[in-house]
């Protein structure tokens, strides 16, 4: 459920029309609902709270302060995978001891830096990289609390590029590796052992991978711990999908997932973790744009609007389905046309939409798309010197900037040119 509704003819976040920010910030920009990510979060976390489960939100999903400041008040949790995210999350009021540390390819400076901070878990997704936090751990008289990221080759996700837990994939040790690396690890002084941690893809819409992921982990706990190899905390990721509004692959809701988690998981004694981020923040944005030119072209029309895909990259790098709606409420039965709904920035994959019906469009109209808050904003970049779009927060009747769009000169503020052409 989200808070983007039809009032008095106009699409609002809340209680506020999306016309209203528009002519404050100019367009394109990122609306989010406060009330819709409070939702999610709650939701969410009261799922699991038959298996006393706790949620850490994947900041990757949307890393803005004010969201994770929204989303930390509640009391949850942060999944972060560079320092960056880490010390985002911790400005936002994210205490470390709910911070847990992923990622394939942490450096000594960063496993460092999550140490200092005191991090609630370290995720360890390699035999190196675990030598490398037992050195860097030992020398600094500290033993590091870790889970394994365990690839349990059970393959998911909406689309090959965002899956992640079949064994052709960079992520976690493989499966059949992981008990050797358990022994390893449990004989190493800077290293204490805490449990398991899985994530195996990304906008799942089945509950059968989830399913088959967690009997892995089952089992897992039950080699380990016949092993002597104490097995205290469980971390499952995130990956639970969002509908996407094109009627396909609607995923579970939450308290389905949470059967699952009790079923397979709930009688291990172990604390249980999971890291959402689509989930909590997907359907509480949309990015609005207005069209710029109607292009009438011999085979389509062309819709080109003002946002492309440097601020969403998901159309161009998922071919992802994101509901495109026109901000100002169209008659019931208006007349609909083809669109190819498309960008200004000079890449053929700049295309948001081919051949969407849509009520007739005409330059000035502003346009929505809809489930747009989880890898947006977080994903977006400055090709073709487009500056960051804002991202704005809505809650009730109010609305607040909480990134502006930067200057020419702010954008250009780390390039200098060298002595020899001045
Ligand atoms: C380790 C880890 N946890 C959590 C997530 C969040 O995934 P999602 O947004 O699909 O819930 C990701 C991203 O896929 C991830 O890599
Ligand atoms: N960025 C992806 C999901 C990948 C999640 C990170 N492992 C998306 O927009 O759907």
């Amino acid at each position: 459920m989200h808070h983007f509704d039809y009032r008095n003819g106009v699409l609002h976040a809340e209680d506020v029309a999306l016309t209203e920010i528009a002519e404050a910030v100019g367009t394109p920009f990122y609306a989010y609902s406060t009330a819709t990510l409070e939702r999610h979060y709650t939701v969410f976390r009261d799922s699991l709270a038959e298996v006393n489960g706790s949620v850490c939100f994947a900041v990757k999903a949307n890393s803005n302060q004010a969201v994770l400041r929204t989303l930390g008040a509640l009391g949850c949790g942060a999944d972060v995978v560079s320092v960056g995210e880490m010390q985002v999350a911790i400005r936002a009021g994210i205490p470390a001891s709910r911070i847990i540390y992923s990622g394939v390819g942490k450096t000594a400076d960063d496993l460092e830096q999550a140490l200092e901070a005191g991090v609630h878990q370290i995720n360890v997704e390699s035999a190196p990289e675990l030598e490398l936090l037992n050195a860097v751990a030992s020398a600094r008289g500290v033993r590091a609390p870790v889970a394994l990221r365990v690839n349990p080759d059970v393959g998911a996700g909406g689309h090959e590029k965002i899956t992640t837990g079949n064994k052709e994939t960079k992520f976690g040790i493989e499966w059949t590796a992981a008990h050797a690396i358990y022994k390893r690890a449990v004989s190493l002084p800077g290293i204490d052992v805490k449990g398991i941690a899985i994530h195996i893809g990304s906008q799942i819409a089945s509950l059968k991978p989830f399913e088959a992921a967690f009997l892995r982990v089952r089992d897992l706990v039950a080699i380990l711990r016949a092993d002597g190899i104490q097995i205290s905390r469980l971390d499952l990721g995130g990956g639970l999908g969002v509908p996407y509004e094109d009627g396909n692959d609607i995923p579970p809701p939450p308290p389905e997932y949470a059967a699952i988690v009790k079923r397979t998981l709930g009688d291990l004694g172990c604390a249980i973790t999971c890291e959402p981020g689509r989930l909590i923040v997907g359907n509480a944005g949309v990015l609005v744009s207005e069209v710029i030119y109607v292009k009438e072209g011999s085979t389509r029309t062309f819709a080109v609007v003002d946002a492309a895909m440097n601020d969403l990259m998901r159309p161009a790098m998922y071919d992802a389905f994101h509901g495109i709606v026109p901000v100002a409420q169209p008659e019931a039965g208006a007349e609909q046309i083809a669109y190819d709904v498309v960008g200004p920035v000079c890449e053929t994959s700049d295309i948001f939409a081919k051949q969407r019906r849509l009520p007739v469009l005409a330059a000035g109209d502003l346009i929505a798309f809809r489930t747009a808050g989880a890898y947006g904003a977080s994903m977006s970049n400055q090709y073709n010197t487009r500056p960051l779009i804002p991202e704005v927060l809505v809650k009730g009747d109010r609305f607040a900037v909480i990134r502006r769009r930067p200057t020419l000169d702010e954008m250009l503020a780390l390039e200098q040119t060298p002595d020899w052409m001045a």
